[in-house]
């Protein structure tokens, strides 16, 4: 049997449009949904490892990108929302009824990440946005309960798919961070 990483990933990844004009996120709750706007594509969309992203029933990845905060409203029943850690470096905001994370949120503003939220592209209504271009966090798959000894098939079934596997983001995104403590440290 082939290793389960994320149902809309396990059969292979579906490209994007390229031309993805945006479109609505929904969570899970069949009455009330949340619902939250979002403008454009999202960027940088990857699987995430990490214990901390939302993942749907049985996944072992999160897939998790990122827009302009400027680019996310929340359009619905914005009032089942919650923080889910709130001393978290991203403040995910999450469903109170079914427990799908919406959007989050970084507020500290001399993080290199600042001004960009996270969110999960499964739960647009529409098709076409970025497909996932690479796995984080995976070594992090353990802290959940993956065996050290799946790990290996683990990571071959990304590469398989096309994913390149990291245990912590990818190069050009690390070489970002630094880059930004680089410069803070300088100024
Ligand atoms: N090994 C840790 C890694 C957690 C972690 O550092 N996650 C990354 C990727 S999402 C992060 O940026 N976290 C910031 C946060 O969760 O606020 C875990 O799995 O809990
Ligand atoms: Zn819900
Ligand atoms: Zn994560």
């Amino acid at each position: 049997m082939t290793v389960a990483l994320h149902p809309s990933i396990d059969n292979g990844l579906k490209q994007g449009s390229g031309s993805f004009a945006g479109g609505t996120l929904v969570c899970k709750c069949s009455d009330h949904p949340v619902k939250v706007g979002i403008k454009g594509d999202v960027a940088h969309n990857h699987a995430c490892g990490c214990t901390k992203c939302w993942k749907p029933q049985g996944a072992t990845f999160s897939v998790v990108a990122v827009v302009p905060r400027q680019n996310v409203s929340v359009l619905e029943n914005g009032d089942k929302l919650e923080i889910v850690d709130a001393s978290a470096v991203i403040q995910r905001y999450a469903c109170k009824a079914c427990g799908t994370h919406m959007y989050g949120r970084i507020e500290n503003k001399g993080h290199p990440f600042y001004g960009l939220d996270f969110i999960h592209p499964e739960l647009f209504q529409e098709q076409g946005s970025q497909a996932p271009q690479f796995a984080a966090f995976v070594s992090s798959v353990i802290e959940s309960g993956v065996k050290p000894e799946q790990m290996a098939g683990i990571r071959s079934r990304l590469k398989e798919i096309g994913l390149e596997p990291y245990d912590c983001l990818s190069p050009a995104l690390m070489d970002a961070i630094a880059t930004h403590v680089a410069k803070a440290k300088a100024a």
